[in-house]
Formats: structure tokens, C-alpha cells, sequence
């Protein structure tokens, strides 16, 4: 199922949680909504659902206007980050739940949703628990139990919100990977909320990254943390460092040195820059000049964080793991990289 967001506008009273939000999700696309906390992510993945209801703009479930449709009619699932799972119940009976509680005429039969829960218990991997109590599964297994039970409904789309936000490290690794291949198999148009970069690019097909109620950007996790396209990406995906430039004839300069050239107009810019795009240079040499302010282990480098000569901003480098790091060190540093943004664009 096609999922179309047009011009979206939701306030809470009077407080903006959206402004003019735009997405099209491919059929049997995964996409993952990617932001800080009170971006808006969960308010957009709720108004996709039906559970919340724009206060202006549209939305489309393939050519459907679907806007004004509650959950029921719009067919979706769900899966929350706190599993609730119903704790009376059975596994299977938790699973068979969205259809039982079906009108007569549209309710399958007992036998045929038994059926149904079985067929769902082997998907999610989970063979032979239908009887047993939500509180008898580990954490891992109650999400697949409230992942299968999404399912059961057969719905046109799955709504993920946080799934594993309340796993430990390696049982959300694992979950991912196992969700990545249901998707694969199962081709659900899938949209789910996370704040973890990591989770958003090993899962998702395309992530979209927001900020104060705005996507700043959609693509892939290459074009995400290698065109950013706003200074709030640069610096919210990966590490990254920012630098007052002056842009003049084609040269890139920072207090009088030169960085490097551009193509853009003169005047002043903000210059992003990744550690790991920051090359040592002799000293004497142009470039950023500061002293070494201190530096810790991140596995096979070292991340020294430079204090810019002149009052200028800390950025950090990344070093080989048995660079000259003593603190005090006078060192200057050759962006190889970078992106420059104008100094009027938003604030990060
Ligand atoms: N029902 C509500 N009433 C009033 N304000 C709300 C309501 N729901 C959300 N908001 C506000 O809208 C903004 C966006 O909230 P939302 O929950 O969508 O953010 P989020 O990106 O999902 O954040 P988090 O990662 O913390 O869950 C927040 O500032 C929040 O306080």
C-alpha cells in the first residue's frame, strides 16, 4: 500500500508538533522516522495511523483519501515500544485478538483463527508457545508475540513505534536483523519511529530525519551521512565538527588561512567537517591552527579534541591510535572533506 503525506499541519492547542509535512512511502517500503526527541516523529506515525487527525493537509492510502478514516477502516497494525500485551491471555489468544474482536459477519471462525495464530507463531519463530503466558516469554519474544499479533489483522501497513526501544543491546540488534527478513518475506509497507541512528540505517530502505516538527531530509543512510542536506543532519547523523569560514575569489578561509576552494559566493559560511576528514598538516602549513586540548581511545583511533588558536570553536580529529597526543600539543589540521552551508541556514 502507497502512503501519501500532503502538507501536514498538526497543533496540540495551539503548539506546532508539524509544519507543512510532506512523505511519499513506496509500496512494501521500510522507512524509518529518525529525530531527537519532540521532532514530531510519533505524532506523524500516529496521524498515519488514524489515531490522531491533521489539522490541515492530507492523507493518502494509495489513491484514498484517508484523512478522516479511523484505524479500523485504514487496516494498519501496530507495535509500541511497551508491548501490551494482554496478560490474561494466552500467546495465541493475544495473537487471534484483533480478529475475534471482529463484527459477526467478518469474524472468522474459532478453528480458523487458531489456525491463523499457529501460522503466525512459526513466522515471528516461535513454534508451539500459543499457550503459554505473556509473562513466560522474554522480553525478545513478547515483541514478536506483539509484532505477530499486529500481523494477525492482515493489515495494508505496520506502524512500528519504537519496537525495541525497551530490549538491551544485543537483543535489538538481533530483532532487527529478524525484522529486516520478515519484511523481506512478508513485503509490508512498514513505517517505524526510532531515535537510533544505527537501528534507522541497518533497517530501514530509506530514513527520514526530522527536526522541530520538519523532515530536514529523506534517503538512504549513504546519502544521509554523505549529502547531508541541512546543517541539523550534518551534525545529528555521525560526528562532525563546524567551523566559521570566510569564502572569498574562490578560496575557503579561516582567520586568513586557506582551507581549500569552492564554487560558492563570497561571503561568510558555515564549514561541516567530519574527524575523520581532518588530515594533520606541518606546522607553518594553512590551515586550522590550534592546540591539542585532549584526547581519548575510540577503538582503533583516537579522537583528540583541537582548541582553536584565537578563541576559536573545540573540534575534534580522529588520530591513528599511536598519535602524539599530548595535550598542549600545537597542531594544524587540512580539511579533506567538508560541506558549507550559509551562514542564514537554520540553526543546528
Ligand atoms: N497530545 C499532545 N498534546 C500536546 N502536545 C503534544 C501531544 N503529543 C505530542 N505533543 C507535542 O508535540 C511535539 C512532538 O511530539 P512527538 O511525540 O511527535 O515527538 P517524538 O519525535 O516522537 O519524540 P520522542 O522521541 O520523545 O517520542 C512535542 O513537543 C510534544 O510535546
Amino acid at each position: 500500500m502507497k502512503i501519501s503525506v500532503r502538507n501536514i499541519r498538526k497543533t496540540f492547542d495551539l503548539y506546532p508538533a508539524l509544519h507543512d509535512v510532506s512523505l511519499d512511502i513506496a509500496s512494501g517500503e521500510l522507512i524509518a522516522l529518525l529525530g531527537p526527541s519532540g521532532s514530531g516523529k510519533t505524532t506523524l506515525l500516529r496521524l498515519i495511523a488514524g489515531l490522531e487527525f491533521p489539522t490541515s493537509g492530507k492523507i493518502l492510502f494509495g489513491d484514498e483519501d484517508a484523512s478522516a478514516k479511523s484505524v479500523q477502516e485504514r487496516n494498519v497494525g501496530f507495535v509500541f515500544q511497551h508491548y501490551a500485551l494482554f496478560k490474561h491471555m494466552t500467546v495465541a489468544d493475544n495473537i487471534g485478538f484483533g480478529l475475534t474482536v471482529r463484527p459477526a459477519g467478518t469474524r472468522p471462525a474459532r478453528a480458523e483463527i487458531r489456525r491463523r495464530a499457529e501460522e503466525l507463531l512459526e513466522l515471528v519463530q516461535l513454534p508451539g508457545l500459543g499457550g503459554r503466558y505473556p509473562q513466560q516469554l522474554s522480553g525478545g519474544q513478547r515483541q514478536r508475540v506483539a509484532l505477530a499479533r499486529a500481523l494477525a489483522i492482515e493489515p495494508r501497513v505496520l506502524l512500528l513505534d519504537e519496537p525495541f526501544g525497551a530490549l538491551d543491546a544485543k537483543v535489538r540488534k538481533d530483532l532487527r536483523r529478524w525484522l529486516r527478513e520478515l519484511h523481506e518475506r512478508t513485503g509490508h509497507t512498514t513505517v517505524f519511529v526510532t531515535h537510533d541512528q544505527e537501528e534507522a540505517v541497518e533497517l530501514a530502505d530509506r530514513v527520514v530525519v526530522m527536526s522541530q516538527g520538519r523532515i530536514e531530509q529523506v534517503g538512504s543512510g549513504d546519502d544521509i551521512y554523505d549529502e547531508p542536506a541541512t546543517p541539523f543532519v550534518f551534525s545529528f547523523i555521525g560526528q562532525s565538527n563546524e567551523v566559521p569560514v570566510e569564502v572569498r575569489g574562490g578560496e575557503i578561509a579561516y582567520r586568513g588561512a586557506v582551507l581549500g576552494r569552492t564554487e560558492e559566493a563570497d561571503g561568510h559560511w558555515r564549514m561541516f567537517v567530519r574527524p575523520h576528514d581532518l588530515a594533520l598538516a606541518e606546522t607553518g602549513q594553512p590551515g586550522l591552527a590550534g592546540s591539542l586540548f585532549g584526547a581519548r581511545r575510540a577503538g582503533r583511533s583516537r579522537v583528540a579534541e583541537i582548541e582553536l588558536d584565537g578563541g576559536g570553536p573545540r573540534i575534534e580529529v580522529e588520530l591513528s591510535a599511536d598519535a602524539d597526543a599530548q595535550q598542549g600539543r600545537a597542531v594544524t589540521l587540512r580539511p579533506t572533506r567538508w560541506r558549507l552551508f550559509p551562514q542564514s541556514a537554520t540553526a543546528a
